[in-house]
């Protein structure tokens, strides 16, 4: 028995185009978002690989990309499930500056470290800032709990007990599973499923809006290591270019 599970990191936002980290700040697809999730959703179909359940983070540049690609895969009406445990990872005092400015200020050392260590969070966000999401209703059940800053090892420790409570569930039950997330949520998701170690982890980077299939052996493990993105030339070039942020 094999298992099919598919990722999608959302689209281009408004806040990638300029170039700021974002987080949990909840911002939307630009128009170039919106045209790669529809490309996703073409993938899908053309891949054969349509959906049975959707899971996303409580953002919506998550949950529109989805909503986009089902749409337009005529798959929009299979049952949804969203937590904050998919969200992306909390940026902490870096939510809402400019990548450009702070590799300019902090240099190259000191921003790869906070963009892409495994276990090294940026300092924490003020409650009172505008970038804080304290106080946001989406996340009342989160209380005080609710993170201000986050490394990638916090997301994975938030994401993996939603992972085998539900996921892997409806995984093993045979459904085709869509996970439309986030850089980094994914990142670690893609951590664990690879088995990639910390070290080499800060080297993976996954593009916007294409899907990526993975089929999953009996324990959940892919049966190819790295899945198999469906429109490979453009996952190159969009790795690239998200490797690459902040260095324009
Ligand atoms: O700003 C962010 O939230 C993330 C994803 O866009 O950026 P990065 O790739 O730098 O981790």
């Amino acid at each position: 028995m094999t298992y099919s599970l598919i990722l999608l990191r959302h689209g281009h936002s408004e806040w990638n185009a300029k170039n700021l980290f974002t987080g949990w700040v909840d911002v939307d697809l630009n128009d170039q978002g919106r045209a790669e999730a529809v490309r996703g959703g073409q993938l899908l179909v053309e891949n054969d690989l349509l959906p049975d359940i959707l899971y996303t983070s409580r953002q919506k540049r998550a949950i529109n990309t989805a909503n986009i690609a089902l749409a337009e895969a005529d798959r929009g009406w299979i049952d949804v499930k969203r937590s904050w445990r998919l969200n992306e990872r909390h940026y902490g005092a870096l939510q809402g500056k400019d990548k450009a400015q702070t590799l300019a200020e902090f240099g190259e050392a000191q921003f790869m470290e906070w963009r892409r260590s495994y276990d090294v969070s940026p300092p924490p966000l003020a409650d009172d800032s505008e970038y804080s999401q304290v106080g946001d209703p989406r996340y009342a059940d989160l209380g005080d709990s609710i993170p201000r800053t986050e490394c990638l090892k916090d997301v994975l420790e938030r994401l993996l007990p939603y992972w085998e409570s539900d996921i892997s569930v409806d995984l093993r039950a045979g459904k085709r599973v869509l996970i439309a997330a986030h850089g980094n949520s994914l990142r670690s998701l893609v951590k664990h499923l690879d088995g990639i170690s910390d070290a080499d982890i800060a080297g993976l980077n996954i593009p916007t809006g294409i899907p990526l299939a993975y089929e999953l052996d009996d324990n959940l493990k892919p049966i190819t290591p790295g899945g198999r993105y469906l429109d490979p030339e453009a996952a190159a070039a969009s790795i690239q270019a998200v490797a690459n942020q902040g260095k324009k």
